[in-house]
C-alpha cells in the first residue's frame, strides 16, 4: 500500500497563560471533572507560564522522524494535530486535504490500548474526517507499541541511568496515567475480558524489569481526575511512595512508563509533587527519562510506518495484543474500549 503523508496525532496542551482554561475546557467537555480539580490542574499549568511542553516536545520528535526518513529515502511529509489544542486535528486534517493528500498513516502519541489511550484516538480521525467531508483522506492508524523492542530499550535504558544516578538500593516504580475502573474493564473487545490498558502497561513494566534484571518492582497510577466517588486505577503514585517508606525503601526511581515525552503530567506530577513527598521523607528520588528523548523513539516510528509500506515483520515481544491499527477511526473490534455512559451527554454535544 502506498501512503501520502504521515499524520503526528497528539493531546495537545496550552501555549500561554490565556488558553489554559480554554484547553481544559477542550478536554474536560462533559467528562463531569469537578470545577475544584479543573482549577486546581489550571494552577500546574500556570507554574510553567501557562505553557505545556508537549507542542514543543511534539514538534521536535516530529523534526527526528522527518530525519530518520529522509535518511531511508522515504519521501513521507509530516503533518501535526491534536485534540485538545492549536494545530487541532480537524484543520490539520483539511490541511492534508487541500494539499491533495489521499491517504495518511497516523502515529498517535500513545503506547496502549483502551479508551483514553487509542479509542479516543480513533474518535478524533473519525471527528476531523467528518468535519472536511468529502475530500477527506483515508486515514490509518499505526498499532500499539508498549512492547516493541525500541519502545522497550529506550525505556529500559533510561530506567538504568536513573538507578545510576541514586546508586543502587533504590525501588523501581512504574507509574502510568490511571484512568476509571469502569474504562479499564472496557478496554479492549469484550470477549477478551477487558483490562487491555492496565495489562499492556503492566507486561510494559514486565519487559522492562526483565530487560535490567530487576525483579521488585511495582505498577502504580497518577494523575487521576474525576469526581472522588468514582473509582480509579490505584494506587497512587505519592501514597505508593509514603507505603515504600513505611516498608523502609531507601529510594525510588519512578519510570513514566506511560507517556512518551515529558509534558504536564511528568514533569509537575512527578518532577513536583511525586519528588516533593520523597524529600519530605528522606528518601532518594531519580524519575527516568521518557523515550521521547532517545534515538530509538524516531526508529520507532519509522519502524511502524513501514510495516505498513516495506513489509516490514511486526516485532513484539509479548503475547499482548498490539491492536489499534484501523481505518477511518473505526474501532479494533465490535465495542472494542466502548466509551463510558457518561453523567452529561447534552454538555457533550459540541
Ligand atoms: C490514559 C491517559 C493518557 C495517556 C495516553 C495519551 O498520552 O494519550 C493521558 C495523557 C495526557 N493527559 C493530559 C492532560 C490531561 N488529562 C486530563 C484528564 C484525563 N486524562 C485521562 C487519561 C489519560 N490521559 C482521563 C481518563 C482523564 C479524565 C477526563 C476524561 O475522561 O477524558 C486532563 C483534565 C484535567 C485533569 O487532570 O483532571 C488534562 C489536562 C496530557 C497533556 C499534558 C500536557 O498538557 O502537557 C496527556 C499527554
Ligand atoms: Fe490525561
Amino acid at each position: 500500500m502506498t501512503y501520502d503523508a504521515l499524520l503526528w496525532l497528539s493531546f495537545g496542551g496550552p501555549e500561554g497563560p490565556d488558553e489554559v482554561m480554554p484547553f481544559l475546557e477542550n478536554v474536560t467537555r462533559g467528562r463531569g471533572v469537578p470545577p475544584q480539580r479543573l482549577a486546581e490542574v489550571a494552577e500546574h499549568y500556570q507554574h510553567f507560564g501557562g505553557v505545556s511542553p508537549i507542542n514543543r516536545l511534539n514538534r521536535e520528535a516530529i523534526a527526528a522522524v522527518e530525519k530518520e526518513l529522509a535518511a531511508r529515502g522515504m519521501d513521507l511529509p509530516v503533518y501535526f494535530g491534536n485534540r485538545n489544542w492549536h494545530p487541532m486535528v480537524e484543520d490539520t486534517v483539511a490541511r492534508m486535504a487541500a494539499d491533495g493528500v489521499k491517504r495518511a498513516l497516523v502515529f498517535p502519541t500513545s503506547a496502549y490500548g483502551g479508551y483514553s489511550a487509542c479509542r479516543q484516538y480513533d474518535e478524533d480521525i473519525a471527528r476531523a474526517r467528518a468535519s472536511v467531508g468529502r475530500d477527506a483522506p483515508e486515514l490509518r492508524k499505526l498499532r500499539q507499541f508498549f512492547d516493541h523492542p525500541l519502545f522497550v530499550g529506550a525505556v529500559a535504558d533510561a530506567v538504568r541511568v536513573a538507578h545510576a544516578e541514586l546508586g543502587g538500593q533504590a525501588r523501581t516504580v512504574f507509574t502510568a496515567h490511571s484512568v476509571p475502573l469502569a474504562a479499564d474493564a472496557a478496554a479492549g473487545p469484550p470477549e477478551e475480558g477487558g483490562h487491555r490498558y492496565s495489562r499492556q502497561v503492566a507486561e510494559a513494566a514486565r519487559l522492562v524489569a526483565a530487560e535490567l534484571g530487576i525483579d521488585g518492582y511495582d505498577v502504580v497510577w497518577q494523575s487521576r481526575s474525576g469526581p472522588p466517588e468514582v473509582p480509579w486505577l490505584e494506587p497512587d503514585v505519592v501514597d505508593h511512595i509514603d507505603a515504600l517508606h513505611a516498608e523502609g525503601v531507601p529510594a525510588v526511581v519512578v519510570c513514566p512508563v506511560g507517556f512518551v515525552s515529558d509534558h504536564l503530567e511528568v514533569i509537575w506530577d512527578l518532577d513536583n509533587e511525586a519528588a516533593e513527598r520523597a524529600a519530605e521523607l528522606g528518601m532518594g528520588f531519580a524519575r527516568s527519562a521518557t523515550p521521547n528523548s532517545d534515538p530509538r523513539f524516531a526508529e520507532l516510528v519509522v519502524e511502524l510506518v513501514r510495516e505498513h509500506t516495506a513489509d516490514v515483520r511486526e516485532r513484539k515481544l509479548s503475547q499482548l495484543p498490539a491492536a489499534g491499527s484501523t481505518v477511518n477511526g473505526s474501532p479494533c473490534a465490535v465495542r472494542c474500549c466502548e466509551p463510558l455512559k457518561r453523567p452529561t451527554a447534552a454538555a457533550r454535544a459540541r
